[in-house]
C-alpha cells in the first residue's frame, strides 16, 4: 500500500474551494460591493500546476489574470467546524495563484451564469511546495506579492483579509465538508492585471518562499 503524504497534496484529487471579494480594496478595484458573506467558487484538481509547467491561457480568452492568494491545507476533515478548533484542522499552507480569464467572468457575471470557464480550466491554479504551519505561526498576518516580469503588480498582506481563516473554514465546512488534502484559496488583494503568452510570473510569502511560471498558449 502506497502511503500518501500531505506535502503533496496537489497529487491527492481534493477539492480546491476558492473565496473570492476577500480584500476591500480587490472588490473595489473590480467594482464590487464589499461582501457581508464570503462568496465561494470551486476549482478541480485538474487546476493544479507546479513549477516547471506552464501556465495555459484559454483558447476562448483574451485577459488572463493573475491572482496571488493564501493557500490554506486541510490536515484534518470535519463538518461545522467550530472557529475555536478551526485552526487544528490546518496542515500546512502553499502559495497560490488564482487564474482567472476576466473577460469570460465578465460575460458569465453579465449573463448570470457561473464562473467555471473563467476560474476552473487547467493550470488555472499554480501551487508553491507545501509550507509547514511552523513556518507561518500567524497565516493573518503575512505580506503576498506576485510580479511580471520583474514589474510588481500584486503587493498585499493577510492582515486585509475582510473574513478571518478561522471564520472561513468555519462557514465553508457547514456547507462543504472538508477533507485532509482539501485547500482554500484565500481571496486576493488589489493590482490584479493581464497576463500574456511567454510572460513570467514571480509570487512569493514573505522570505519563507518563492514561486515562479511562465505563461504560453496552447
Ligand atoms: O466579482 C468579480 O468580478 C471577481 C471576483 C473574483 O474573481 C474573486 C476572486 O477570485 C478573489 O477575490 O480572489
Ligand atoms: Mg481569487
Amino acid at each position: 500500500m502506497t502511503t500518501r503524504n500531505i506535502t503533496r497534496f496537489w497529487e491527492w484529487g481534493r477539492k480546491i474551494i476558492c473565496v473570492g471579494r476577500n480584500y476591500a480594496d480587490h472588490a473595489k478595484e473590480l467594482k464590487n460591493a464589499v461582501p457581508t458573506e464570503p462568496v465561494l467558487f470551486l476549482k478541480p484538481p485538474s487546476a493544479y500546476v507546479k513549477e516547471g509547467s506552464p501556465i495555459l491561457v484559454p483558447h476562448y480568452s483574451s485577459n488572463l489574470h493573475h491572482e496571488v492568494e493564501l493557500g490554506i491545507v486541510i490536515g484534518k476533515g470535519g463538518t461545522a467546524i467550530p472557529q475555536t478548533s478551526a485552526m487544528e484542522h490546518v496542515a500546512g499552507y502553499a502559495l497560490c495563484l488564482d487564474m482567472t480569464a476576466r473577460d469570460v467572468q465578465d460575460d458569465c457575471k453579465s449573463k448570470g451564469l457561473p464562473w467555471t470557464l473563467a476560474k476552473a480550466f487547467n493550470t488555472s491554479c499554480p501551487v508553491s511546495d507545501f509550507i509547514s504551519k511552523e513556518k507561518i505561526p500567524d497565516p493573518g498576518n503575512v505580506n503576498l506579492w506576485l510580479k511580471v516580469n520583474d514589474k510588481m503588480r500584486q503587493n498585499g498582506h493577510t492582515s486585509q483579509m475582510i473574513f478571518s481563516i478561522p471564520y472561513l473554514i468555519s462557514y465553508i465546512s457547514e456547507i462543504i465538508s472538508l477533507e485532509e488534502g482539501d485547500l482554500i484559496l484565500t481571496g486576493t488583494p488589489k493590482g490584479v492585471s493581464s497576463v500574456q503568452e511567454f510572460d513570467e510570473l514571480q509570487a512569493g510569502i514573505e522570505d519563507i518562499l518563492t514561486m515562479t511560471f511562465k505563461v504560453d498558449r496552447l
